[in-house]
């Protein structure tokens, strides 16, 4: 459905100037900066797919987005989109895909919502019947009756985002392509998109490819996650494998009934070297450990032997975490 093959994006920006005139004298400098915001990407999508596509700002997420909807051309490198080049054959290409930008409404600010749906569907050569029967699909899952008449500028975020998705659907694309869809929503209508963006997946068999800085999106939605950093792509696989190939600390907490002992010479011990004791508080003992190295069921039965183990609390890192890590590393 998508196919990057070593993509590359350079920019030239001009070198800007200090001091007395810098403004006047940025402008008509002769220096530039070449800024490789892109630089030898490769992946496919295939049909069905909902991908994540995460990283720190600045990393290349939009600059690859913009190439694959053919709004920026690739300095080299090959795209291609349901089988067309979103630069060469952009008519084409973009009737596969839809495009919803969170920070940006791709409606008609000051006329109602079924005013730009009409207006769509005109441009993209959808017929009365059509734009019915595809808004009618989704018209109870996205409430769309709610703001049917409302001037876009009147709609809440959660509204307008709603109206943005349903906009993006009308040609009845293949392919969706979501840019922050949930950014600034509260948790209710962040709930609402995501199940919305579940059921476009899953039982219209949308491929969806993700940019979003909420992990919560993306552990809840995709299948796979593609991690870019400085223009490079460092990981492209499942959530689960991800968080293996970090091998972040598994945090335990245990209690003991009654009195317990620390041995005397566990720093000293093999499994010191497996486990750290992160603080040791009346009758709770807290630690972490690498559960590549040592399973769980090991660590407790090494406690076991300290006293009367009472209860356990395992806790997973936050994926959000995992993914400061995997992104610094
Ligand atoms: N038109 C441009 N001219 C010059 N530099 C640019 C241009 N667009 C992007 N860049 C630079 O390219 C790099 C990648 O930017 P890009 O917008 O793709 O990052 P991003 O991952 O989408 O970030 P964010 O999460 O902040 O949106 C950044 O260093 C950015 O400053």
């Amino acid at each position: 459905m998508i196919e990057a093959r070593d993509l590359h994006k350079e920019f030239k920006t001009a070198v800007v100037k200090e001091g007395r005139f810098s403004g006047l004298r940025t402008l008509f400098s002769r220096e530039y900066r070449m800024k490789e915001a892109v630089r030898g990407i490769s992946f496919q999508v295939e049909r069905g797919e909902f991908v994540g596509y995460i990283g720190p700002n600045g990393a290349g997420k939009s600059t690859t987005i913009k190439m694959l909807t053919g709004i920026l051309h690739p300095t080299s490198g090959e795209v291609s989109v349901g089988g067309y080049n979103p630069h060469r054959d952009r008519r084409k290409a973009v009737r596969q895909l839809g495009v919803v930008f969170g920070q940006r409404s791709q409606l008609w600010w000051d006329l109602p919502v079924k005013d730009s749906y009409d207006i769509l569907a005109e441009m993209y050569g959808v017929t009365a019947a059509e734009k019915r029967q595809r808004l009618g699909r989704f018209a109870e899952l996205l409430n769309l009756d709610e703001f049917w008449q409302t001037p876009v500028r009147k709609l809440s975020l959660g509204q307008r985002m709603r109206a943005d998705i349903a906009a993006a659907l009308l040609h009845d694309p293949e392919l969706l392509f979501l840019d922050e869809p949930t950014i600034g929503l509260d948790v209710h209508a962040k709930v609402n998109i995501r199940e919305f963006l579940r059921v476009l997946n899953r039982d219209f068999g949308k491929t969806i490819l993700l940019t979003t800085h909420d992990m919560d999106d993306i552990e809840q939605l995709c299948g796979r996650v593609m991690v870019i950093n400085h223009g490079t792509l460092t990981y492209d696989g499942s959530i689960p494998s991800l968080r293996e190939t970090i091998g972040l600390p598994t945090r335990m907490t245990l209690k003991f009934r009654g009195p317990f002992q620390v041995p005397d010479n566990f720093a000293a011990s093999a499994s010191a070297g497996v486990f750290r004791i992160l603080g040791v508080e009346g009758d709770t003992v807290r630690l972490e450990a690498d559960r590549r190295e040592i399973r769980a069921v090991d660590i407790i039965r090494e406690l076991d032997g300290w006293g009367e183990i009472d209860d356990i609390s395992m806790e997973e890192p936050e994926f959000e975490e995992v993914i400061r890590r995997f992104s610094s590393s």
